[in-house]
C-alpha cells in the first residue's frame, strides 16, 4: 500500500489532522494508496512557505538559464521513470497504459518546451523620445495556486507547473483528491532535481477545503484552474474578492460535424475515437456527433456495430481498448445522465449499462453508449456528461450544422470531417471554439494556445500564452538624463 504525503518547504509531511483518504483503482475498486488529507491549516502553511520563498528571490531572481536547467532535469527524471509513472497513472486513473505512456511523454515535452522557451530572445523596446526609451520586461506574478482535475493527472499538473516555474513564480499544486498518485511522483522528481525548498509545494485534499483556501488566500496572487465549468465559476466569484488573477480551462460539449462526402469507414472510425478515447473523460471529447441527413442512417448503423465491439478492460491489459470511469461517484453521475436521456425521449441506440460481469463487478465500467433521435434542448445534448456517452444530431445543410454546433454554452473544441477542404475550412472558421480540427481529432501541440470560448474558459494554456498567463508585464520608461519639465511656472 502506497503512503502519499504532502511536499511543503522541501519536506514530506502528513496532514495536521493525521487523516488519510483511500485512493482506489477504478478497474477493481481496490484501495491502492492512503493519501494525507490536507486541512485548511496545512494549506495556509504551504501558501505561507510559497510566499516567503517568492519574496526571498531564490527562484524569481534566478537567471533564466538556471531555471531552464531545473526544468530540463525534471524532464530527464520523468523520462528515466516513464514506465513506472505510466503504470501508476493507469492504476489510479484507469486509463489505457498506452495513453498513460503518451501522457508522460507529453509531460516531458512540456517541461523541455518551457525550458527552451525562456532561453529564447525576448523583449520589446520603443524609442519614446530623444534619448527616452520604453523597455517592456516580463516579471513573475508571485505565488500561484494550481488546481487540476483527475482525467489527465500528470499531464494537467505539468501543463501548469512548467510555465508557472519557468516564469519565476512559486507554486502550490493541488491534484484531484481522486488521483493524487502521479502528482506525488512528480514532486519526488522535483525534489530530486534540486529545485530549492519552498518553490514548489504539494497539498493533497478536497476542493472544498484545500482548493477554496488556495483561491481565497490574500497571499496568493494567481489561481490557475483546470476543471469543471461550475467549479470554475465558483473560483471566479471567490477570486473577485481580492481581484486575484485567474486562468480557467473548463468543460466542453464539443461537436464533430460529419459531411456526406466522407469515406464512411474512416469517418466512423474517427467518430468512435473522438468520443470513446479515455472513456469519454476528455475535456475536448466530441460528445456530440452531427451527421448530414443523407448519410445519417447508414452512418449510425455502422457506428453502433463498431461501438458494440469496443473491448472493455483494465488499462494494463494489452487487449483492452476502453477502461473504467475514474470513480464510483463519477460512474453514478454518468449513469444518471443516461437515465435522463431515456426520460427525455432520446433513443438509446446502444450501451447504457454498467458492466458488472466477467470480473468487472467491482470496477466502474460503463458500456459505450449512443443516443439517437435527440433534440437540441435536451439536457444530454446541452450538458457535459464526461463519460462514454455520444449524442447524435442530424443536419440538412452547412448552415444548420453551424447553428447546432454552436448551440451550447460551451466553446472548447470542435471538428469538421469533410473531403471538400474549402467547405471544411469555411465551417471550422464558424465554430465558436478555441481548439478545432479538420479531418482529425485530439491532436494537441505544446506550442499552440489551449483554451475555450464562451463558458469553456478564460485565458490560454500552453505555448507562449501560458508563460504570459503566469507573468506580469512591466514597462520601464528611461530617460538618459533628467530634464526640467516646465509645466508649472512657479
Ligand atoms: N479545458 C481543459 O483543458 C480541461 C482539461 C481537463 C479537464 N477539464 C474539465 O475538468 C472536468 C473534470 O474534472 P473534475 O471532475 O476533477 O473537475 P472539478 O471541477 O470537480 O475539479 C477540478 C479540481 O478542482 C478542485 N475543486 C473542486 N471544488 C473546488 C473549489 N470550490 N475550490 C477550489 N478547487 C476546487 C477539485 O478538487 C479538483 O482538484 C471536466 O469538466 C473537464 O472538461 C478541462
Ligand atoms: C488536453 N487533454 C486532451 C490532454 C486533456 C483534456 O481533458
Amino acid at each position: 500500500m502506497m503512503e502519499l504525503n504532502m511536499y511543503i518547504d522541501g519536506k514530506w509531511i502528513t496532514s495536521i489532522s493525521g487523516e488519510k483518504r483511500e485512493v482506489k483503482n477504478p478497474a477493481n475498486g481496490k484501495v491502492i494508496a492512503l493519501a494525507a488529507e490536507g486541512t485548511a491549516e496545512d494549506t495556509i502553511y504551504a501558501i505561507s512557505i510559497a510566499r516567503k520563498t517568492f519574496e526571498s528571490g531564490v527562484w524569481s531572481t534566478l537567471p533564466f538559464k538556471a531555471r531552464a536547467n531545473y526544468l530540463n532535469k525534471i524532464a530527464n527524471l520523468l523520462e528515466e521513470n516513464a514506465e513506472e509513472i505510466a503504470m501508476l497513472e493507469t492504476l489510479n486513473n484507469g486509463k489505457m497504459l498506452l495513453a498513460a505512456k503518451t501522457d508522460v511523454q507529453n509531460a516531458i515535452d512540456c517541461f523541455r518546451y518551457y525550458a527552451s522557451l525562456i532561453t529564447q530572445p525576448e523583449g520589446e523596446m520603443y524609442n519614446a523620445g530623444d534619448l527616452v526609451q520604453t523597455i517592456v520586461i516580463r516579471e513573475p506574478i508571485g505565488v500561484c495556486s494550481l488546481i487540476v482535475p483527475w482525467n489527465f493527472p500528470l499531464l494537467m499538473a505539468s501543463w501548469q507547473i512548467a510555465p508557472a516555474l519557468a516564469a519565476g513564480n512559486t507554486i502550490i499544486l493541488k491534484p484531484s483528491e481522486i488521483t493524487p498518485v502521479t502528482a506525488v511522483k512528480l514532486f519526488e522528481i522535483i525534489e530530486k532535481a534540486g529545485v530549492p525548498a519552498g518553490v514548489a509545494n504539494l497539498v493533497l485534499g478536497t476542493g472544498n477545503i484545500v482548493g477554496s483556501e488556495m483561491v481565497d488566500s490574500d497571499w496568493v496572487d494567481k489561481v490557475a484552474f483546470i476543471g469543471g465549468t461550475e467549479t470554475g465559476k465558483k473560483i471566479m466569484r471567490h477570486a473577485a474578492e481580492n481581484a486575484k488573477k485567474i486562468s480557467l480551462e473548463l468543460g466542453g460539449k464539443s461537436p464533430n460535424i460529419v459531411f456526406a462526402d466522407n469515406d464512411l469507414e474512416i469517418a466512423v472510425d474517427n467518430a468512435l475515437f473522438n468520443i470513446f478515447f479515455n472513456s469519454g473523460q476528455v475535456c475536448t471529447a466530441a460528445s456530440r456527433l452531427l451527421i448530414e441527413e443523407s448519410i445519417h442512417d447508414k452512418f449510425v448503423d455502422r457506428l453502433i456495430e463498431r461501438a458494440k465491439k469496443i473491448v472493455i478492460g483494465q488499462g494494463n491489459k494489452d487487449t483492452s481498448e476502453m477502461g473504467p470511469l475514474v470513480s464510483e461517484a463519477h460512474m453514478q453521475k454518468v449513469l444518471r445522465y443516461i437515465e435522463i436521456g431515456k426520460q427525455e425521449g432520446a433513443t438509446l441506440a446502444c450501451g447504457g449499462n454498467r458492466i458488472i460481469d466477467n470480473g468487472f463487478e467491482n470496477g466502474f465500467f460503463v458500456e459505450p453508449t449512443i443516443f439517437t433521435d435527440t433534440r437540441p434542448d435536451m439536457r444530454i445534448v446541452q450538458e457535459e456528461i464526461f463519460g462514454p456517452v455520444l449524442v447524435i444530431q442530424k443536419f440538412k445543410d452547412e448552415e444548420e450544422a453551424i447553428t447546432l454546433a454552436n448551440d451550447t454554452v460551451y466553446g472548447l473544441a470542435g471538428a469538421v470531417f469533410c473531403k471538400d477542404i474549402e467547405k471544411a475550412m469555411r465551417v471550422v472558421r464558424k465554430i465558436q471554439a478555441g481548439i478545432t480540427w479538420v479531418n482529425c481529432y485530439h491532436v494537441a501541440t505544446v506550442q499552440a494556445p489551449w483554451g475555450g470560448y464562451k463558458q469553456s474558459g478564460i485565458g490560454r494554456g500552453l505555448g507562449i500564452f501560458a508563460l504570459d498567463e503566469f507573468s506580469e508585464r512591466k514597462q520601464i520608461n528611461v530617460s538618459y538624463k533628467a530634464h526640467p519639465v516646465g509645466w508649472f511656472s512657479n
